[in-house]
């Protein structure tokens, strides 16, 4: 197996929660390098200091390493641990200069090691996902297929909160159905809704580099007559009434945000929240529950949980 290596710089604040993240992820060798700590330590073994070198460490904080596996998930996971890290900062933890940087395989074989991995795969009862440098004939005349090349963006499609989503979408769009899509990533579920009958889909997306992601691969699935894409926070600005918001996105996040989908998404519509680790499960559900919606399913893979709620 392959590793890459990620290292981040922080403050010693930010070690315990940080470290802890990178567990829950499924990183392994989790190693904290203080560089004053490392300095003492060999002062007391030679007896005198040894210079650091100040390109190895930096001048203040801490860096912490560990190892992750070189998979089709490796683009999703630094993702879900550069969110959660960014999520301590609601927590009042200070993150200090939080630089994440990757090594190991470089930055131009990470962005493609992930690549011989990442194969079609059937993933729900209609869908399956196709890399777009492979060749893959239908094995059923109904089946819907989803190319993709999420590139540097979350969503190769085969992550379990990708999974639980479009499966949540199957049993929701209907056909000339209104749908947004929160945190797009790599458009994924934007292009599944559109597959599934929606007739106006507005993909969102902070990042720019998951907003051109998406563009390019809505585009591929040739739905972009019907879709939007654009870089927004949230729901900020979008206007209902709806029939379906669709998010998998950490649950810290989508707690800033169910009173806004239940402003926009029409009674008996849905909001779909994927993303949410197995502890935080109540805390969504509640929240939901208290802006308006009723949870109608609730999907678990591994440790992760899906709902899908309706507008009262
Ligand atoms: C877990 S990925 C989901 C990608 C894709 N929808 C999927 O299901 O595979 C979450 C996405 O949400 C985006 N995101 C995070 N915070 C956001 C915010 N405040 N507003 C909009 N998008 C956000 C991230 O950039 C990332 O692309």
């Amino acid at each position: 197996m392959k590793w890459s290596e990620i290292a981040i710089h922080t403050t010693n604040e930010a070690v315990e929660p940080i470290s802890n993240i990178l567990h829950e992820a499924g990183a392994s060798g989790v190693v904290i390098e203080d560089p004053f700590e490392l300095e003492k330590e060999r002062e007391d073994h030679f007896g005198e200091i040894y210079q650091l070198n100040p390109d190895d460490y930096p001048e203040e904080g801490v860096i912490i390493k560990a190892y992750l596996p070189v998979n089709s998930f490796l683009g999703e996971t630094v993702e879900e641990i550069k969110e959660a890290i960014n999520g301590l900062i609601l927590h009042n933890i200070d993150i200090g200069k939080n630089t994440v940087t990757i090594s190991e395989v470089n930055e131009e074989e990470w962005a493609t090691a992930w690549k011989k991995y990442y194969h079609p795969v059937k993933i729900s009862e209609k869908f399956t996902i196709v890399p777009t440098w492979e060749e893959y004939t239908p094995v059923h005349s109904d089946e819907l297929i989803i190319e993709l090349d999420p590139g540097m963006a979350f969503g190769t499609g085969t992550h379990p909160t990708t999974v639980m989503c479009i499966q949540a979408l199957e049993r929701t769009v209907k056909q000339g159905d209104h749908v947004v899509d929160v945190g797009t990533g790599s458009g994924v579920l934007s292009i599944a809704a559109g597959l599934l009958g929606a007739e106006k889909i507005q993909a969102l997306d902070l990042d720019e580099v998951a907003v051109n992601s998406a563009r390019i691969n809505i585009k591929l699935n040739k739905v972009h007559d019907r879709a939007t894409v654009s870089q927004n926070n949230l729901l900020d600005g979008i206007t209902g009434p709806v029939d379906v918001v669709v998010a998998n996105i950490l649950a810290e996040v989508i707690l800033r945000f169910t009173d806004d989908a239940a402003r926009i998404v029409k009674q008996n519509g849905y909001f779909i929240t994927s993303g949410i680790i197995l502890q935080k499960k109540q805390e969504v559900k509640e929240a939901m529950i208290t802006s308006g919606f009723e949870i109608v399913e609730t999907i678990q893979m591994e440790d992760w949980v899906a709902f899908i709620a309706k507008r009262i």
